[in-house]
């Protein structure tokens, strides 16, 4: 099969028709159509096999993750997809290997109304890079900055459990081939689910004045978030949302290191004032409050504890050739 046939087999017609896609594969360029009062949010996401997945990870979720983990940058800034685009590198053009990752990738497309509308298509260690764009309403766009002292620190999703399903598949490579028994662990870190509705529905209801995706750990997303805000965070770590099964199978301690800095957890990180926090739940009912801001710089426990923010860091330690 040469490029061109794996294109239109494998790459043409994912995801739904949208209207604001004018022209989607085969041309030059894909053509957006924004609507007045909108502004294009645009972020890339690169996904490395042995980095940022295992090597033989089941080719459906390797297509579904690539993709979630780019549309939660959306999710992040309050912004509704209206497309993607995949930069692909191949190490060969293996037909049952491309039809279940272009299904897997098709799924989540579909969902969440997201269509495939260009890429590139090249041959060497396998590497999937997405371009998502989304649609933000200039009045409701969420940023990084705006968090003031006084307010809450909210989170959607839950945190830790990504780090404790890479762990399982450490242990136990044989389960990345069996992804009908993924127990919620497992799921959590191979196809993670981007927070989109409920972050456009937060978005339209309730005034958020700032949010990140948590994508490093908690306390390394948490603190880009303080640092764009000029403000600093008490955490209570009692109310960290942790899945049941994450402290049945770490036990307390490491669950809280897993939610603290393991990372892949793809929750969103959310601040707003208090009064608002009833009306947030309404829209929101997995929303959890974790925190307060505060004056100053860092984060620490109500008690007074510094938490130092190590989450996950490509060049830290320098390994892999310095
Ligand atoms: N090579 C680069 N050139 C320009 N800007 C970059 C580059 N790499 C990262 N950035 C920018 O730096 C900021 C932080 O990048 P990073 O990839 O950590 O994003 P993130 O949203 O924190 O993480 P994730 O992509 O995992 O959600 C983003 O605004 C990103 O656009
Ligand atoms: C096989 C394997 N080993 C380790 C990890 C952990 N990990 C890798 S990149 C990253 C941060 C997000 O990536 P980026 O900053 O590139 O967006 C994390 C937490 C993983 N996901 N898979
Ligand atoms: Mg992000």
């Amino acid at each position: 099969m040469d490029e061109f046939a794996l294109i239109r087999r494998f790459f043409t017609g994912l995801g739904p028709k949208v209207p604001e896609i004018l022209l989607g594969p085969g041309d030059d360029c894909a053509l957006l159509q924004m609507q007045a009062g909108e502004q294009l949010a645009i972020s890339v996401d690169t996904s490395v096999e042995g980095r940022h997945f295992p090597a033989q990870a089941d080719p459906w979720a390797i297509g579904w993750r690539c993709l979630g983990v780019a549309l939660s940058d959306l999710a992040a800034m309050g912004a509704r997809p209206l497309g993607f685009t995949l930069a692909i590198t191949l190490p060969d053009a293996d037909e049952n290997w491309l039809t279940e990752f272009s299904r897997g990738l098709g799924a989540l497309a579909d969902q969440l109304a997201c269509p495939l509308i260009g890429g590139d298509t090249t041959r060497g260690p396998l590497t999937l890079s997405v371009q998502v764009q989304g649609a933000v309403d200039r009045q409701h766009v969420w940023r990084r900055s705006g968090a003031q002292p006084g307010q809450i620190i909210a989170v959607l999703g839950s945190l830790g459990s990504a780090a404790a399903g890479l762990r399982s598949f450490h242990e136990q490579p044989e389960r990345l081939h069996d992804r009908a028994s993924w127990d919620s662990l497992e799921k959590a870190y191979m196809l993670p689910q981007p927070l989109i509705q409920e972050a456009l529905g937060l978005s339209r209801g309730v005034s958020i004045s700032s949010a990140i995706d948590i994508s490093d750990g908690l306390l390394a997303d948490l603190q880009h978030l303080l640092a764009s805000s000029a403000v600093a965070a008490e955490l209570d770590l009692e109310q960290l949302p942790l899945d049941p099964l994450l402290l049945k199978r770490l036990g307390k301690t490491l669950a809280l290191d897993a939610a603290l800095h393991g990372g892949d957890d793809y929750a969103l990180l959310l601040t707003l004032d208090e009064a608002d926090f009833p009306l947030a739940r309404n829209l929101c009912p997995q929303l959890t409050r974790i925190g307060r801001l505060v004056k100053g710089a860092g984060i620490r426990t109500p008690e007074g504890d510094l938490l130092e923010p190590e989450g996950y860091n490509h060049f830290s330690g320098q390994q892999e050739g310095s």
